[in-house]
């Protein structure tokens, strides 16, 4: 936790930069070139992602403090989409960027526990593998601690961290986190849980490593959850895309303009796809969209 929260504070940029690549978003050279190569096939699409990520964290590693790869875009390709997942945090570590996993795992306990690999690695007859190396992973709260503790664990065990989902950023979300139960809705006694969940796992800066997902579309919502979770750390997904702005925000952050770090996917990465002036210049497009969203965000 105080990790990232030194990286944010060294580039006064509370921002994440999300690498959700799709086969649309690649700009059509690199498609050329890698169908040429590996003919329309998955191996193709993960080379692709791969040159295309790197394209993006050169672009943005010195003004960006992380970057967080959804791990459902590189699935859909099978084991080579793994492969430029893989890859890709590989990367982006190299060059200095926190690692997020979008993984949003959640099950019962034993189950649990073999997901916590992401974070805590994986043992073979006393051999030690460290296959995944997110710093960060996202996870889904809906079965209860059980299913939590594993994760919370393995933060603890590996100086790592989590965000669970309290309120996302889409539009259906009210379904079910705003139903009322005992005069609280679903997600503030989710915000109360993971509140209590992050006292096991306090770091020195005034935040748990036991964050929350709290989504940039929910302006009301977002400013009431500081007030109930104040050491909680929010991951801030559905800016730019979505709709979320940086006026929106200000109620999320604390009084010393901490607390969050604000995730834009397509705003940045697809940003070229937006300015005809950076032709299929994607990282250039993309820094300009970075430095965009961090004055954006400044208060
Ligand atoms: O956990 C997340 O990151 C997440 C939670 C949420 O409530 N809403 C949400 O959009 N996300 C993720 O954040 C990213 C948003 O992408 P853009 O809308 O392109 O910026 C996607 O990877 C989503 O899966």
């Amino acid at each position: 936790m105080d990790t990232l929260l030194k990286k944010i504070d060294a580039m006064k940029n509370p921002t994440v930069v999300g690498l959700d690549p799709t086969l649309e978003m690649i700009p059509e050279p690199l498609q050329a070139e890698m169908f040429e190569k590996y003919g329309k096939t998955p191996d193709a699409v993960g080379s692709m992602f791969i040159k295309f990520n790197k394209e993006i964290i050169d672009s943005v590693a010195d003004i960006v403090p992380a970057v967080k790869p959804q791990i459902a875009m590189y699935e859909k390709y099978g084991v080579e989409g793994i492969r430029a997942y893989l890859e890709t945090i590989e990367y982006a570590r190299e060059k200095g960027m926190t690692v997020i996993g979008d993984i949003k795992r959640g099950d019962i306990s034993s189950t649990a526990a073999a997901y916590a690999a992401h974070i805590e690695g994986t043992e073979i007859a006393g051999e030690e593998f460290d296959l995944w190396k997110e710093d960060w992973i996202t996870i889904n709260p809906y079965l209860g601690i059980d299913g939590i503790q594993p994760f919370i664990d393995a933060c603890n065990k590996k100086d790592k961290g989590v965000f669970v989902l309290v309120k996302t950023s889409n539009p259906s979300s009210s379904q079910i986190q705003d139903i009322v139960v005992k005069d609280k809705t679903i997600y503030e006694m989710v915000a109360e849980l993971v509140k209590e969940w992050g006292t096991q796992s306090m770091g020195t800066m005034g935040y748990s490593r036991i964050g929350a997902v709290v989504g940039a579309t929910h302006k009301e919502q977002g400013a009431h959850l500081r007030k109930i979770m104040p050491h909680t750390f929010f991951l801030v997904p559905g800016y730019g895309a979505q709709g979320g702005t940086g006026a929106d925000l200000k109620g999320f952050f604390d009084k010393d303009g901490r607390g969050c770090i604000v995730n834009s996917s397509r705003g940045i990465t697809a940003a070229y796809k937006k300015n005809n002036k950076y032709g299929e210049r994607a990282g250039e497009a993309a820094r300009a969209a970075a430095l965009a969203m961090k004055a954006d965000l400044q208060y």
